[in-house]
């Protein structure tokens, strides 16, 4: 599969890491970027091609990875359109695959003439190490053939999960596309209370990531919810429970909801204010 990206930014650069090897003989990543440091990055590590212009390339390949920042896609729908209107003239519909938050696959395939291959999806950043996993949707206008070719791209950095509403890609983000961020805030609060407590940061680091890693890794083999395995770490009147008691007080959960309902409301917000440029 030949795959062209235009952005080759940080999470470009993860999907990139994951996919690279992956490609059956023939396959080849091709990069479009105008920040020539971040192209020569992506060349050394993974020997894409590369270039800081849309060129001819681009249209050739059979999926083109939308992978700039959401403020830039409008202007970059522009510049894709008059290639896409020469591929369709051709006989030929690439299938865009956007990871950008909160744009609509309506905005986007307006203003390319009514592109109709589309699938938006929401990936994260341990895609980097092949255990991403991605919210995807596919516009009404997507064979199965292409649907499958973005699930395979996809998988190969992780895992996927289908939505099939397109307004639940904001809530995929504040899940996992937005996630992994609060793992790290998680992590550095523990490591900093560790060092706090009296270990040196190495020992606060490799206990807190430990822990993380054994525990998620207990709830993935486990056939039991969530909630009972963090009820078997708490005994009566002892150490979790004291903590656990401490996080209620002060509204950690409550404010983990506040989180991802304003993550959610973001993505949403930027779709309506992006969208409506035309
Ligand atoms: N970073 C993350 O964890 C995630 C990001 N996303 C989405 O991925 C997209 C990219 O985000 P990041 O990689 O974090 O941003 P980034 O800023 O690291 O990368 C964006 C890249 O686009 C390039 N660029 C700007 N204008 C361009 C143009 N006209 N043509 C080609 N390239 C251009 C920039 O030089 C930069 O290298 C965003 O839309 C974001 O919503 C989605 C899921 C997770
Ligand atoms: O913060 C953002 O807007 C992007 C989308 C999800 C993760 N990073």
């Amino acid at each position: 599969m030949k795959i062209a990206f235009i952005g080759g930014g940080n999470m470009a650069s993860a999907l990139i890491a994951g996919l690279a090897g992956k490609l059956a003989p023939g396959g080849n990543i091709h990069v479009v970027d105008p920040n020539p440091a971040a192209l020569d990055k992506l060349f050394t590590a993974h020997g894409v091609s590369a270039a800081t212009e849309l060129d001819e390339r681009v249209p050739a390949a059979e999926v083109i990875v939308l992978a700039v920042k959401p403020q830039s896609m409008r202007e970059v729908a522009s510049q894709l359109k008059p290639l896409l209107d020469l591929a369709q003239e051709a006989g030929r519909q690439p299938l865009l695959l956007s990871i950008a938050a909160g744009i609509r696959s309506a905005d986007l395939a307006r203003w390319l003439g009514g592109y109709a291959a589309i699938v938006r999806t929401m990936p994260n950043t341990p895609a980097l190490i092949g255990q991403g996993v991605t919210g995807m949707v596919a516009a009404p206008g997507v064979t199965a053939q292409q649907r499958d070719a973005a699930d395979h791209i996809m998988r190969a950095v992780g895992s996927t999960v289908w939505v099939e509403k397109e307004a639940l890609i904001d809530p995929v983000t504040a899940v996992s596309g937005s996630g992994p961020a609060y793992v790290f805030y998680f992590i550095e609060a523990m490591q900093a209370a560790a060092e706090e407590l009296g270990l040196t940061a190495e020992q606060g680091r490799e206990l807190a990531l430990a822990t993380f890693a054994g525990a998620a890794q207990l709830a993935l083999q486990s056939d039991e919810p969530v909630s009972v395995l963090r009820e078997r770490v708490t005994s009566k009147g002892g150490t979790t429970y004291a903590a656990l008691s401490s996080m209620e007080q002060s509204g950690v959960k409550a404010a983990i909801g506040g989180a991802m309902r304003a993550a959610a409301a973001r993505g949403k917000q930027l779709g309506e204010e992006l969208g409506a440029q035309d």
